[in-house]
């Protein structure tokens, strides 16, 4: 066994220096390809940040090569013009995304997000968008918005009167999960209920982030090697108990308010409400998919996955640049005093009018897209130029390498949100915008599979952006930062791997108050 394991690993060494030594390119039917070893195929190519590894290997093998992850075919395309073929061209060959075992055991089997292109993808497409994250509903939910900003704005106030540092790595998810989850839930029962809601959701979302080898090989599919599964049924009962619990308490609050008792009920329905009523059948009728509590828990974790890291995230890089670059900050500030008057907070009403705080947001979200691919399945075989790729090959769309690619953007390294205004010679940002239609710039996706949190991403991130720059001013703590220029005090922005490519170290400042609308200072008053 033991001759047997050191010949193994002995043909493996060996492997890996012919292929580095020697690297082979297919012609004729599949995209180019380094050599491929035996069962791992091209994973020993790469390295814990994939994006980068894919960014290199497109220098090598060209804006479109195919790669073997285990037994998975790959192909992975880093041209706005091959994204654009992949996604618009040949959308619907491209329009189904690979299960995973986190996908699988995370959504009890009933996932939106990884669902195929069909009936019930497009019935929960209707209802998302209808009744969660169409702009109707989420200028429904403003309420919920505001305070939250509030209630971060009035912390960091405390924190500037004392002059102690906050973690916004650690508050700027706290932000999301309580807009999102009571956009979703509705209040939570007590405080204590939030705490705990956040605290399981992410460690569910931890699970997303993780590579799980089993997945990519059907020989050590059910070994569970690295004890994968194990952890993922076990966070998985986590959540459900968590989300049972919610729902229970949600049931129960409807049948006091069904027998009219009195119940102090101020908010505007909750989805979770909306997928209840679906449940019980009040709105059931003509439904022509099945719809179980299954499926809403599913589709619970989706939204709850997809949301609070990809908002907190990019709220962290954005402040991370701000900090990084002074004039900007300033030009920022000069918008906000220019549009906002009368000493009141900056909230999202003023965000159409604040095309500069919108240009930072989206330069920040060229250089660091939390979702750095847009992954898809081809579901069909499928010519595209001149290549044939089969059925069930994982696409990748290497975004944070197209928004770095100087073919693409002048000086692409450099933070310059006035390249967004500049298209139409005017200051609007939306020059360029974020819904998929430049290829060059796919923070969200494109086409049928777009996010559907745009609207309500686009609304929260200059909005909280430019409260937290009106209100105050950053001061960095060194002993914080790995590897910081104390001179210059230049924040590093290092990436470490997971789901939505956070930042390497967390962001922690003190706050320094510049400005107090009453909003913040008074608890009565509300933005
Ligand atoms: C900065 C914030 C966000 C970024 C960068 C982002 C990015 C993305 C990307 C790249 C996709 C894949 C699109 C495609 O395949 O074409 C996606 C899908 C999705 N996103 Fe987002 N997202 C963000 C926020 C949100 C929010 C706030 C929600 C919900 C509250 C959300 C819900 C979803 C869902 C449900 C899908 C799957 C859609 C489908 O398969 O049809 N995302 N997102």
């Amino acid at each position: 066994m033991v001759v047997e394991l050191v010949l193994l690993i002995l043909f493996l060494i060996l492997s890996i220096f012919i292929s580095k030594k020697f690297h082979v390119k297919h012609y004729g039917d599949l995209p180019p390809s380094p050599l491929a070893l035996p069962i791992i195929g091209h994973f020993h190519l790469l390295s814990p940040l994939i994006h980068r590894s894919f960014h290199d290997l497109s220098l090598r093998f060209g804006p479109i090569f195919s790669l073997r992850l285990g037994s998975v075919p790959c192909i992975v395309v880093t041209s706005p013009e091959l994204a654009k073929e992949f996604l618009k061209t040949h959308e619907l060959s491209f329009i189904d995304r690979s299960e995973n075992t986190a996908v699988e055991t995370m959504t009890y089997n009933a996932s939106f997000a990884f669902a195929p292109y069909a009936h019930h993808w497009k019935f929960t497409k209707k209802l998302i968008t209808n009744e969660l994250l169409g702009g109707h509903s989420v200028d429904n939910f403003l309420a919920i918005r505001n305070q939250e900003y509030v209630r971060l704005l009035r912390l960091l106030a405390k924190k500037a009167e004392t002059c102690e540092s906050v973690n916004l790595s650690e508050e700027l998810p706290r932000v999301s999960h309580n807009v999102i989850g009571q956009m979703m839930l509705g209040k939570y029962s007590s405080a204590s209920r939030a705490d705990e809601a956040r605290l399981v959701v992410r460690e569910a979302t931890k699970i997303f982030g993780e590579f799980n080898f089993s997945d990519f090989n059907w020989i050590w599919k059910k070994l569970d090697l690295q004890g994968f599964r194990k952890r993922t049924e076990a966070t998985h009962k986590k959540f459900d108990e968590l989300v049972e619990k919610v729902i229970a308490e949600r049931e129960e609050l409807r049948k006091i308010q069904k027998k009219g008792d009195t119940i102090e009920e101020k908010d505007v329905k909750s989805f979770l409400d909306i997928l209840l009523d679906i449940l019980e059948g009040e709105s059931s009728e003509n439904l022509e998919v099945e719809f179980s509590r299954n499926h809403v828990k599913g589709l619970i974790t989706d939204l709850f996955a997809a949301s609070i890291d990809t908002t907190s995230i990019s709220m962290e890089w954005a402040l991370a640049e701000l900090m990084n670059h002074p004039e900007v900050l300033k030009k920022a500030r000069d918008e906000i005093y220019r549009v906002v008057k009368n000493g009141r907070l900056v909230g999202e009403l003023d965000v159409p009018n604040l095309p500069y705080i919108q240009a930072i947001i989206k330069e920040s979200l060229r250089l660091h897209p939390p979702l750095t691919f847009v992954t898809r399945k081809c579901v069909e075989q499928c010519k595209v130029g001149n290549y044939v790729i089969a059925k069930d090959t994982m696409l990748f769309i290497n975004n944070w390498a197209i928004g770095r690619d100087p073919k693409n953007w002048e000086k692409p390294l450099e933070f310059c949100p006035e390249r967004f205004l500049q298209l139409d010679g005017g200051d609007k940002a939306s020059a360029i915008d974020v819904r998929g239609q430049q290829f060059q710039f796919l923070p969200f996706g494109s086409g049928r599979r777009i996010c559907p949190g745009i609207t309500l991403t686009m609304k929260m991130l200059p909005a909280l952006l430019a409260a937290m720059i009106q209100c105050f001013d950053w001061k960095v703590v060194g002993t914080h930062y790995k590897n910081m220029d104390k001179e210059n005090n230049v924040l590093e922005m290092d990436e470490k791997p997971g789901f939505t490519t956070p930042r390497a170290y967390d962001l922690v400042c003190v706050p320094v108050a510049r400005f107090s609308p009453l909003s913040i200072l008074d608890p009565q008053n509300e933005i």
